[in-house]
């Protein structure tokens, strides 16, 4: 469990983090999300001890990081990839971090199986491409058989492959009880592989919550309709909690509040021809763009898609 209370962080005149209160919770998953710049990585880096609070706290499993007598055993943090002396190789590296912090020798063999990285163990890491320093980063974060995880973009640089490992080790570190914090600016991979979400812009808190509420806050779900009488079906599929909004073309009706099946039956009670009956679901990317929008630091020249113009 990792609770933050009040916690600031100043660079000078720049406030990195602004006053976050949030709690990460064992057994799920969760995405620490949010623009460029918005204090992700110097969050995670106070969890561990890396940098000093300017003002408020944080804890982990209940103490202060750099209280915990076996520091590696409790917390283990993928921050900065490849920060790792390229003439060693990973055998060498993590052995040499097992040693140091009393992790018994059977550690090192059990992380770079799980890693992936057997054939290519004894090798000089210098040698390493991005996706295997990554992996060899994470293996260090699970030497010592941590009760949390912290990783911060643990998919970049990984190929597909890579992917969809890092999704069935985070979630099954999170079944196995532990608690799992990841950032990722990866939204599809976020929305598969996290449960909960804190979303944090311009070093503020901006949402707290789960993927599903998040995505469901943002406009959730809806149903595209493209009739012969748009007109008509309007007036049948009217009702307290039924929203309609035009479409993109003037056979087109967006609806919230039915799903399709009720749509489409009524539809035919009534005779009125459909051509298309598409439930959408807002993407997490598309939530995500929508809260943040305002929160982005570093504007690039395309502008954020709205919310609902994709499937
Ligand atoms: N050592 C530092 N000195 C001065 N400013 C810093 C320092 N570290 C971070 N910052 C600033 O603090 C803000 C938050 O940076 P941080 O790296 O935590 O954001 P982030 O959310 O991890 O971003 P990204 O998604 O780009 O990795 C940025 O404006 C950054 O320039």
């Amino acid at each position: 469990m990792i609770e933050i209370n009040r916690l600031v962080k100043r660079y000078g005149e720049k406030t990195a983090v602004d006053g976050l209160d949030f709690t990460v919770r064992p057994g799920v998953v969760t995405g620490f999300l949010g623009p460029n710049g918005a204090g992700k990585s110097t969050t995670m880096r106070m969890i561990v001890g890396l940098d000093e609070p300017s003002a408020g706290s944080v804890t982990v499993n209940g103490r202060r990081y750099a209280t915990h007598r076996a520091p590696l055993q409790e917390v283990g943090a993928l921050l900065e990839a490849k920060s790792i002396h390229p003439g060693r190789s990973a055998f060498h590296h993590l052995n040499a971090l097992a040693l140091t912090h009393g992790i018994p020798r059977r550690r090192v063999d059990e992380v770079i199986e799980q890693a992936g990285l057997s054939q290519v163990a004894r090798k000089r890491a210098g040698a390493f491409s991005l996706g295997m320093g990554q992996r060899l980063g994470i293996a260090a974060a699970l030497l010592g058989d941590p009760q949390t995880v912290i990783l911060d973009e643990p998919v970049n640089g990984l190929d597909p492959e890579g992917v969809l490992w890092i999704r069935n080790l985070l979630t099954g570190l999170a079944a196995d009880g532990r608690t799992v914090f990841v950032s990722s600016h990866l939204m599809s991979e976020m929305a598969l592989t996290a449960t909960n979400l804190v979303v944090v812009g311009r070093g503020k808190l901006l949402a707290d919550t789960t993927v599903e509420r998040f995505i469901q806050d943002a406009g959730g779900h809806s149903v595209k309709v493209v009739t012969a009488d748009p007109a008509r079906l309007r007036d049948l599929l009217r009702g307290p909690d039924v929203e309609i909004t035009a479409g993109e073309s003037a056979e087109e009706l967006q609806v919230v509040g039915l799903d399709a099946r009720q749509i489409g039956a009524t539809a035919f009670d009534h005779g009125v021809p459909l051509y298309e009956l598409t439930p959408q679901t807002v993407s997490l990317e598309e939530a995500f763009m929508g809260m943040t929008g305002d929160a982005v630091e570093y504007h690039g020249s395309l502008a954020a898609t709205p919310l609902g113009s994709a499937a």
